[in-house]
């Protein structure tokens, strides 16, 4: 395989150095042969390829919402070099084949990795245990587990969730959400705007008793517990007091709960229907702060792709979810580095590095150095854009960035050393 050099990129917008690609690895700029091809990046930031810990890819069973080539197109536009497939497809990933056929049609659509979650319970019902250890051993090797789209609810099913994937490192990714208090109708932050629009409400305390209950259980079995889409202030405060007892939790915050708040339902726009719910600004001050503090480790997206026949209904009856993957980069900048809440150091862990790390990802959120895979991104920090819909890779039109003035920073992804994705000039 012929290698090329990327000249004038600043890694992690340090001081700027080439970098020389061959075989898929980054080697020594000064073996580079003479008269190789010169890729010129003046004045781009080069950051490790971002990894989603929560993807929706729709494939099997949705594929008019999205595929694993539409989906995982999406992600390199967005930076990403590996995406964690969330479970919840028809048929559910619940056995080994299951995750083995998915592992499968990623290395077909060669966009990214692709990285099967496996579901905790069989077809997400909630009452017996997937195959856990199948979905382990096997060629996907399956480490983090969740019924995404459903709250593992009994707390006994949920202990016996973490102490099975203790034995194999894995970990339990939670959507915590009690149907007692949020149940299916919930669509809207409970609040002084759900009572205005007469919209069913879904309190806080919904989410945070769930997780404040896993922490405990997590603590009980000595295992790894992750929490999807953080979205509440009082989460937050749960998530400081398990992390300051050591207990083993990471939690994850979408670029949609960083950005939008419950305002945005006034419109009764379906596009901003999605679970969690968006709530008011101080929630999001709260996440906002939580993610610069540590106290939540990784920005996932919550990918959440649905037809135009699933989404145009009245609020109520819409299916809940938004697309992220191709502005999840733009809104960490818009909320968190330009604002100067973060820098790019700490956008690489928590974008890359720590959900490589939560998901046990040998070839991800790697140091761009020698010898590493040349997994990586090239970030133009200035660029601005409107965002167009149709402009999209993803097959679904449910985004809620549509319109609106953002960074527009992905200039090209690699993954293996070979381009996923290049902007277009002009
Ligand atoms: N976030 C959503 O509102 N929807 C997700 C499921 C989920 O993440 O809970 C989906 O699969 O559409
Ligand atoms: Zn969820
Ligand atoms: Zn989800």
């Amino acid at each position: 395989m012929s290698g090329f050099v990327i000249t004038g990129a600043a890694p992690l917008g340090a001081d700027a150095r080439d970098l020389y690609v061959v075989d898929g690895r980054f080697a020594d700029p000064a073996s580079a042969p003479a008269g190789i091809e010169r890729v010129d990046a003046d004045g781009l930031i080069a950051l490790p390829g971002l990894v989603d810990l929560h993807t929706h890819l729709r494939e099997p069973g949705r594929e008019d919402a999205e595929t694993v080539a539409s989906g995982t197109r999406a992600a390199a536009r967005g930076g990403f070099t590996a995406v964690l497939a969330m479970a919840n497809t028809k048929p559910v990933t619940d056995t080994g084949e299951a995750a083995e056929h998915l592992l499968e049609l990623g290395r077909r659509a060669g966009a990214c990795e692709v990285v099967p979650v496996g579901a905790v319970s069989k077809g997400l019902a909630g009452a017996e245990l997937a195959e856990l250890g199948l979905m382990a051993r096997g060629a996907a090797r399956v480490r983090l587990f969740s019924d995404d789209g459903h709250c593992v609810t009994d707390a006994r099913l949920m202990r016996r969730a973490l102490e099975y994937v203790r034995a194999f490192d894995g970990c339990i990714a939670q959507h915590a959400q009690d149907p007692a208090l949020a149940g299916p109708d919930a669509c809207c932050h409970e609040g002084e705007i759900s009572g205005r629009l007469g919209l069913p409400g879904w309190p806080s305390a919904a989410e945070s008793s769930i997780v404040a209950r896993d922490v405990s259980l997590a603590e009980l079995t000595n295992s790894r517990v992750h929490v999807c889409h953080v979205s509440t202030a009082e989460t937050v405060d749960v998530l400081r007091w398990a992390k300051r007892r050591g207990i083993a939790v990471t939690a994850e915050v979408t670029p949609h709960h960083l950005m939008l708040t419950t305002d945005e339902v006034t419109s009764y726009d379906p596009t901003y229907k999605v679970n969690p719910p968006l709530r008011p600004n101080e929630h999001v001050e709260a996440v906002r702060e939580a993610l610069a503090d540590g106290t939540i480790d990784a920005v996932a997206t919550d990918h959440a792709p649905h037809a135009r026949h699933d989404k145009e209904h009245a609020f109520v009856d819409a299916s809940p979810g938004m697309l992220g993957l191709e502005t999840a980069l733009a809104v960490v900048l818009e909320t968190m580095v330009l604002p100067g809440r973060m820098d790019w150091a700490r956008v690489v862990e928590t974008m890359s590095t720590t959900p490589a790390r939560i998901a046990r990802l040998a070839d991800q959120g790697r140091p761009l150095a020698e010898g590493e895979p040349a997994n990586f991104v090239l970030v133009d920090p200035s660029a601005r854009a409107v965002v167009d819909r149709d402009a999209s890779a993803s097959l679904s039109r449910n985004n809620p960035w549509h319109g609106r003035d953002l960074p527009d920073p992905i200039v090209a992804t690699y993954w293996n050393g070979r381009v996923t994705y290049r902007r277009e000039v002009g």
